[in-house]
């Protein structure tokens, strides 16, 4: 009877100190956040000394706001830089509207590369390949197709690049968009994703995620250039991983990434989601048993448990509290991320976020019960460790 006795009050003090820890990761995450985000940078005079800086654009078909994204690119006031577009098919659309972006911008230094090499299994970095080794700077900000730039975002990252720094990338987050979808991809990255982020930053973790990452081409280059992370999907982690590795630091930048994909809805939401956390599982196996036990439904179950056999505690009483305190730590962390008026009211908030709490637990099990990754038009198996395999043939529509 006594390891019995035992093994439960092991499992009850485990629970409630790593319930204590994840309260600490909220605190980190909102204080943190209001730091290092949104903060005031002193625009340079654009004759002072900024590095030039080649933007690697790899795109793949189009959506409605691709357009008025790209031409973000067109806009920034930064003095020196290319843009280096990269279509792996000649008949995709994506080349149409680049074309007419160059047409309509003839002063900004842009080039169009069309066909994708095959250095790996990385669909995105054989798109880049080409422009990669085409790039005339110092410096390489990776873009993806999604991303909205601000003027000052460049200025920005670059103000970041100090002497120690190889990377500056931005913390994902979403652009204001109307509806259901939108608002709940805002909830996510504003709350579950940053609270992680912020925090990872702050204890300098790698949890560096690629949509906007400005890097050394020097660095780079000791590893090999971008084809050595060809053989990766997750070709991000691994890039930042080989940077700290050689001793040098990663940071975030202070504006957040603007994320304003044209095609918003629940179903390739949470597709991305689980195709993240199959990356994840492979990349780093402890994940597999952490990450649920960050879910707020959870953890909470499983510390008011905890706390009835501990302190003899309202276990029910318990749960409520600790998602109300939750729910209310994610809306100040979601203000300050936002830092501004939210396109959604209270309710709104209310209704997406038990979404995304209920639904976050059931997407990380389906993501491990189904290992097999689909990205746009192709399907990977993943070894662990992170190396990928192709499995199916590009599906062409
Ligand atoms: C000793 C290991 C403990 C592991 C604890 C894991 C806790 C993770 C909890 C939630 C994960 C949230 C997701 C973070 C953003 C990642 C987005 C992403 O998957 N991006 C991929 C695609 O672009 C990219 O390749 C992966 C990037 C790195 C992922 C690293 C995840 C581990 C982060 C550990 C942070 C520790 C901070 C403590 C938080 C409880
Ligand atoms: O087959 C492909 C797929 C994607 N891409 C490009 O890769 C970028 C990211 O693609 P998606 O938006 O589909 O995917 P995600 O936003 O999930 O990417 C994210 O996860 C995987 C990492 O490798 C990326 O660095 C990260 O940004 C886009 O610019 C897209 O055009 C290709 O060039 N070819």
């Amino acid at each position: 009877m006594a390891p019995m006795i035992y093994t439960l009050y092991g499992f009850a003090i485990f629970f409630f100190v790593f319930w204590c820890a994840l309260w600490i990761v909220h605190l980190i995450a909102i204080f943190y956040g209001k730091y290092r985000l949104h903060s005031k940078f002193t625009s340079q005079p654009s004759d002072t000394c900024y590095f030039g800086v080649s933007i690697l654009k790899p795109l793949m078909g189009v959506d409605p706001n691709l357009f008025t994204n790209l031409e973000t690119f067109f806009n920034m006031n930064y003095p020196k830089y290319e843009l280096l577009f990269c279509v792996e098919d000649d008949t995709d659309p994506a080349i149409m509207l680049v074309k007419s972006l160059m047409e309509k911008y003839p002063k900004v230094d842009a080039k169009l590369f069309i066909g994708a090499a095959i250095v790996g299994v990385n669909p995105k970095i054989n798109n880049m390949h080409y422009a990669y080794e085409a790039t005339a700077y110092d410096f390489i900000l990776i873009s993806d197709s999604g991303i909205r730039m601000k003027e000052d975002t460049l200025q920005d990252m670059m103000n970041h690049m100090t002497d120690k720094i190889a990377l500056v990338h931005q913390m994902p987050f979403s652009a204001d968009r109307s509806g259901f979808a939108a608002a709940l991809e805002k909830i996510y990255f504003g709350t579950a994703h940053s609270r992680v982020y912020l925090t990872a930053d702050c204890i300098k973790v790698n949890c560096h995620t690629g949509m906007s990452a400005l890097m050394r081409k020097s660095v780079l280059e000791e590893e090999g250039g971008l084809k050595t992370f060809g053989c990766y999907l997750a070709e991000d982690f691994f890039i930042a991983k080989s940077f700290m590795d050689k001793g040098w630091k990663i940071t975030i930048c202070s504006q957040p990434a603007i994320q304003n994909s044209g095609i918003c809805d629940i179903h390739s939401f949470q597709s991305r989601l689980t195709r993240w956390a199959k990356l994840r599982v492979a990349m780093i196996p402890l994940v597999t048993i952490f990450e649920p036990l960050t879910e707020c439904m959870v953890i909470g179950g499983f510390t008011a448990w905890a706390v009835g056999v501990l302190f003899q505690w309202d276990s029910f009483a318990f749960y409520l509290v600790h998602v109300l305190i939750w729910f209310i730590c994610d809306w100040v962390l979601l203000t300050i991320v936002q830092n501004g008026s939210l396109p959604f009211n209270k309710f709104d908030f209310v209704v997406g976020w038990l979404f995304r709490e209920c639904s976050g637990p059931y997407l990380f099990l389906h993501a491990l019960f189904n290992p097999t990754i689909r990205w746009r038009t192709r399907v990977y198996k993943l070894a662990w460790g992170g190396i990928a395999q192709e499995i199916k043939p590009r599906i062409k529509f």
